[in-house]
C-alpha cells in the first residue's frame, strides 16, 4: 500500500486512513446527529478481526474496548466526530456531500487516526486495555460530558487519556503540547432583543433593535479592554448577527450569537456579570427587553503535568516527530471535562494549511494521518511496558 497522498486526492493510490479521511470529509454532520458517521465508523470497526474487540454506542458516539494480554490498566483514545454549519469552498474533488456543512475542525482526520490507531492494536495487542471513544457534538452542545458520565463507559473508564487536535499552523511532523492549559474555558453566548418595529419613516414612534444590536456588540468589546486585566486573556465573538425583515420596516427583534472565552473561570464570571450590566442598561436605554442564554459552556483544557512531561520527552527522543514546547489558545473543547476526571493530555497536530480551523478553505495535510498514528501507537505501546 503506498501512502503518497496528494492534497486534493486525484490520482495517486492512498494510504487506508487517507482514503477513510476523504469518506468521512464527504458526510460531515451536525452534533448529536451524526447518524452516517456513527455507521460508517461501526462498519469499518466491524471488519477488523474481532478476537479482542467489543463495541458499545452510545446516543452517535461510540466506544471500543481492545481487550488487553494481561492489563494492568487502561489507555483512552478520544476522537470527535460533528461538522460545521460551514459551507465548503476547497479544491478537494470529495467535498462535503452535505449541502451547508463541513469538516472545517478537522475531526474526520481526528477520527481517521483513532480508527488507524484502533486497527493497529487490534491486530498488535498490547498488556494493557484501550478505550476507544467517538464522541458527538464537540463544537456543540457537547457530547464529552454526558457521555463521561453514562453507564456504557463506566466500566471502561480509562485510566489515562489522550487526543488531539489539527493545528494549520504547524507543519507536518510537529506536535505542539504543554503541561497545564492549554484550551480556554469558553461559555457559548445568545442575546435577544426585542423592542418595537414600525415604520422607517417614523423611527420616534419604535424602539429599533437593529441600532440597539450595533451599540450592543461594539459595548461588548470594552468588556475585553476596560475591564479584564489586561495581562489577563478573555474574548467575546460575536460570529451571527440576525435582525429585522424588511429594508423600510424598523426591527422589532435582533439576534446575537456569539461565544465568551477566558483563561481563568474567575474571569469567566466577570465576563457574564459585565454583559449582564451592559444589556441591563440598554433594556433602560432602548427600552426594549434583553434575554441572554450562554448555551453550552465547556472547562478549560488542563493537560496533566506528569504525563504531559513524560509524554513530551518521548516525542524528543524518539526523533520520528518533532515537539515544539507552545503557549495556551483561545479555542476550547470540551475534552477539558474528560481531563478533568481523568489524568492525560490533548496535543496539537501539525496539518500545514494557510487556512485556519473553522474556515471554508481548509485544506489539512494528509501526510499527518499516518505519522500520527504511527506515533500514538508507539507511544501507548511504550507506555503498557512500563
Ligand atoms: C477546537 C475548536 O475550534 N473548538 C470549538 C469549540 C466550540 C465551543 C462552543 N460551541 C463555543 O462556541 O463556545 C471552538 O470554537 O473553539
Amino acid at each position: 500500500m503506498a501512502s503518497t497522498a496528494n492534497r486534493n486526492g486525484s490520482s495517486e493510490a492512498l494510504s487506508p486512513f487517507v482514503a477513510i479521511r476523504r469518506e468521512l470529509h464527504q458526510i460531515p454532520e451536525p452534533g448529536f446527529a451524526e447518524f452516517k458517521t456513527q455507521q460508517y465508523l461501526l462498519t469499518y470497526v466491524q471488519s477488523l478481526p474481532q478476537e479482542r474487540l467489543e463495541v458499545r454506542t452510545w446516543r452517535t458516539g461510540i466506544f471500543v474496548n481492545v481487550k488487553g494480554v494481561s492489563p494492568k490498566r487502561r489507555f483512552g483514545y478520544r476522537a470527535d466526530m460533528d461538522g460545521l454549519p460551514i459551507s465548503e469552498d476547497t479544491s478537494y474533488e470529495f467535498r462535503s456531500a452535505h449541502q451547508g456543512y463541513m469538516h472545517a475542525c478537522g475531526h474526520d482526520v481526528h477520527m481517521a487516526i483513532g480508527l488507524g490507531i484502533l486497527t493497529h492494536f487490534a491486530n498488535h495487542p498490547i498488556n494493557d486495555d484501550i478505550t476507544f471513544i467517538f464522541q458527538p457534538a464537540e463544537e456543540g452542545p457537547g457530547g464529552a460530558l454526558p457521555m463521561l458520565t453514562c453507564e456504557e463507559l463506566r466500566d471502561w473508564m480509562p485510566d489515562q487519556i489522550i487526543a488531539l487536535h489539527i493545528a494549520p499552523e504547524y507543519p507536518v511532523g510537529t506536535v505542539a503540547t504543554k503541561p497545564g492549559i492549554l484550551f480556554a474555558n469558553t461559555s457559548e453566548l445568545f442575546i435577544d432583543l426585542t423592542g418595537k418595529g414600525g415604520h422607517a419613516a417614523f423611527p420616534h414612534l419604535a424602539n429599533d433593535m437593529v441600532i440597539a444590536a450595533c451599540q450592543l456588540v461594539s459595548q461588548l468589546q470594552t468588556i475585553i479592554s476596560r475591564n479584564v486585566n489586561p495581562l489577563d486573556s478573555a474574548v467575546i465573538t460575536i460570529g451571527k448577527i440576525e435582525g429585522g425583515t424588511k429594508q423600510n420596516i424598523i426591527a422589532e427583534k435582533a439576534r446575537l450569537e456569539g461565544t465568551i472565552r477566558s483563561l481563568s473561570a474567575e474571569t469567566m464570571q466577570l465576563v457574564k456579570s459585565r454583559i449582564e450590566s451592559l444589556t441591563a442598561g440598554m433594556e433602560t436605554s432602548f427600552n426594549c427587553k434583553i434575554d441572554i442564554d450562554y448555551g453550552a459552556n465547556y472547562r478549560q483544557v488542563f493537560n496533566h503535568l506528569e504525563t504531559t512531561r513524560e509524554f513530551m520527552d518521548w516525542v524528543e527522543q524518539s526523533g520520528t516527530v518533532k515537539l515544539i514546547e507552545c503557549t495556551e489558545a483561545m479555542t476550547g473543547e470540551d475534552f477539558g471535562y474528560f481531563l478533568a476526571d481523568i489524568p492525560g493530555f490533548m496535543f496539537w497536530l501539525g496539518v500545514d494549511t494557510p487556512y485556519g480551523l473553522h474556515h471554508a478553505k481548509i485544506e489539512p495535510d494528509e501526510q499527518a494521518i499516518d505519522l500520527a498514528i504511527n506515533m500514538i501507537s508507539r507511544y501507548i505501546t511504550w507506555k503498557s511496558q512500563m
